[in-house]
């Protein structure tokens, strides 16, 4: 446990421990006064009393409140201050290293549980800094001070207190195997609870569609039971734990006292020290039950620390900052992938030479995606080698790597702000006009002169409120203004009505102008004049050449080219019938 603390806050150790030094001084502070206390009663015991010193002790007890008040407010603030800060900072570090991971991470893994971990597991990280640390820490030097007083009064009495604390130790340890059983299982239940949620919500437009709400709804409604079935177990665990404890102490405080009773009556033992641990005694274990209370808490939030640990730990793609490619045609040399064990690519191999248009075609499932999330490395290639610029794409630093490419898919993803924003995302100090210039080469200007706010008019979640076609523009747009070298496009016409098409076929020439492109096509009608076409038949490349090469050679390319041509004349008229128009 104390390992996972220590890693996931490596680079804040040193205000750790500065927290954690208030905290000690306040529990020091919290009991310290009880021990000076005593001194008043050893002094009224005595057959003339000094009140001189009993009021110097009143004095002192009075200055040690307010330093205690005082390192209390402290410790609270420092410790809160410290856990938000904290968490704050290792949601950043999380989001710093979920950047850099490949996207083979994010299909692996549910993404409502990386979600889970970055919101539910921070929070419990959150917790442990503002509550479980701080009041542990207190706990150990409030008990630890309490000791001193009482082995300075009686080391035999403070032995048989003190004792008690390594018999707790098994419960410890059983507290330890529960948690762990318990709070995995309570994580795993909360984590399918938050993903159906979130699967719910997302589909309910289909599940309507289809009438499933209800059958869908039954595996949500049993993940939400599973949920309280193990919420209730790991609720339940420290119950237990802390009666027992709680009684073993009551039992030392007994024995305890029977053992003072002892020495009383056979005279080792004077009346003052044994009322003094009467009273200690028993305000010492206050705080250890305090401590076995946390202690519990702090197992069961160590599962989500292990769970952050184990993100942080995924291995990040890798970026040394090598030199930056000054031109940029792409090569892949030998290139093999698969997603899981599967070959998807094999032996790919061609170059996109700079400012030319390389066109990717094939049946689906052939490859062409993949070839364009190698390129933008989603994915890193198995063998062989993927360069821009005679640069290996894997020496290139993250954060330039991404300044290279300008990506329009066919899914468009805008933010739910107004459409000036979700453009100016391609360049964030573009000026108004740069804006402007880029809505009106995008084909943008004449929707949005329409629109009720113009440019500033919201979007809506995911551009909800904007038709496919505009949303593509927009994407276009912001495209445009990114103006990086290389132009990534999928099947960005696929599937758009004619007035659309046109648009936006206008629009991506005008971003392609002096761009080094790699285009999928599932029309091949678009890429006529593309400078290389690949045609790519299960993760090969099959035939290599431009349009009319291709149609001469008669091959696979011909073939997917006449059979678009024919389907290009099915029309619809009632019986799905197939005419030519
Ligand atoms: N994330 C993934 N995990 C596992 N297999 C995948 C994944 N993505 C694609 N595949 C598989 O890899 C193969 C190539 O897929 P890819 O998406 O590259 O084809 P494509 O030519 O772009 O198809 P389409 O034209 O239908 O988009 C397919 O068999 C597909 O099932």
């Amino acid at each position: 446990m104390i390992n996972n603390i220590w890693f996931v806050i490596k680079e804040k150790k040193a205000e750790f421990i500065r927290v954690l030094i208030w905290e000690m001084i306040h529990g020091v502070f919290v009991s310290a006064p009880l021990g000076i206390v005593m001194v008043i009663i050893w002094e009224l015991f005595k057959e003339f009393p000094n009140y001189q010193v009993i009021w110097s002790v009143v004095a002192m007890m009075t200055v040690m409140l307010l330093v205690q008040f005082y390192f209390a407010s402290k410790s609270m603030v420092k410790s809160n201050e410290f856990s938000f800060e904290l968490s704050n900072w290792l949601r950043l570090k999380i989001g710093n290293h979920l950047q850099r991971m490949s996207m083979g991470y994010f299909k692996k893994r549910d993404p409502g549980d990386i979600a889970s971990v970055v919101l539910q597991d921070v929070s419990n990280f959150e917790n442990i800094f503002a509550h479980a640390i701080p009041n542990i820490a207190s706990a150990i030097f409030g008990t630890f001070t309490l000791s001193i007083f009482l082995f300075w009064f009686d080391w035999r009495l403070a032995i048989c207190l003190i004792v008690a604390i390594p018999l707790v130790y098994p419960l410890i340890w059983i507290s330890n195997y529960l948690v762990n059983k318990f709070g995995q299982k309570h994580v795993k239940a909360r984590n399918k609870t938050g993903s159906s949620f979130l699967e719910y919500v997302q589909g309910i437009r289909h599940l309507k569609a289809f009438g499933q709400t209800g059958a869908r709804f039954k595996s949500l409604d049993q993940a939400l039971l599973e949920l309280k079935k193990q919420s209730i177990k790991v609720e339940a665990i420290p119950g237990p734990i802390v009666l027992t404890a709680s009684v073993v102490f009551e039992i030392f405080f007994l024995l305890s006292i029977a053992l003072g009773l002892y020495y009383f009556q056979g005279g080792s033992l004077d009346l003052q020290v044994w009322i003094a641990f009467l009273i200690l005694g028993y305000a010492l274990y206050q705080p250890l039950k305090v401590l076995t209370v946390e202690y519990v808490i702090l197992r069961y939030m160590n599962v989500s620390l292990s769970r952050i640990r184990e993100l942080l730990e995924s291995p990040i793609q890798n970026d040394e900052s090598k030199p930056l490619p000054t031109s940029f045609p792409i090569e892949f040399k030998n290139v093999h992938f698969g997603y899981d064990e599967r070959s998807v690519l094999n032996d790919i191999s061609f170059t996109a030479s700079q400012n030319t248009m390389t066109a990717l075609v094939g049946a689906s499932g052939s490859g062409k995606t993949t070839i364009c999330s190698l390129l933008a490395r989603f994915w890193d290639v198995d063998k062989g080698q993927i360069t821009i610029g005679g640069i290996d794409i894997r020496s290139i630093s993250m954060d330039h790597f991404y300044q290279l490419f300008s990506e329009v898919f066919q899914d468009v993803y805008l933010f739910d702000d107004s459409i000036y924003n979700n453009v100016k995302v391609g360049k964030p100090n573009a000026t108004d006009k740069e804006v402007e210039k880029v809505l009106n080469k995008a084909q943008c200007m004449e929707f949005i002169s329409k629109l009720p706010e113009g440019w500033h008019t919201k979007v809506g979640e995911s551009g909800s409120k904007l038709s496919g076609g505009q949303k593509q523009r927009i994407s276009i747009a912001r495209a445009m203004l990114k103006d990086a070298p290389i132009v990534l496009l999928d099947e960005a016409t696929a599937s758009l009505d004619p007035e659309n098409e046109i648009y936006i076929q206008r629009a991506i020439q005008e971003l392609i102008k002096t761009k080094t492109v790699v285009v999928i096509a599932h029309k091949l009608a678009t890429i006529q004049e593309a400078d290389q076409i690949l045609a790519l038949k299960e993760g090969k490349i099959a035939e290599r050449g431009t349009h009319e090469e291709l149609l001469n050679q008669r091959g696979y390319y011909a073939k997917l080219w006449n059979t678009q041509q024919n389907a290009s004349g099915w029309k619809f008229n009632g019986q799905n019938e197939k005419s030519k128009v």
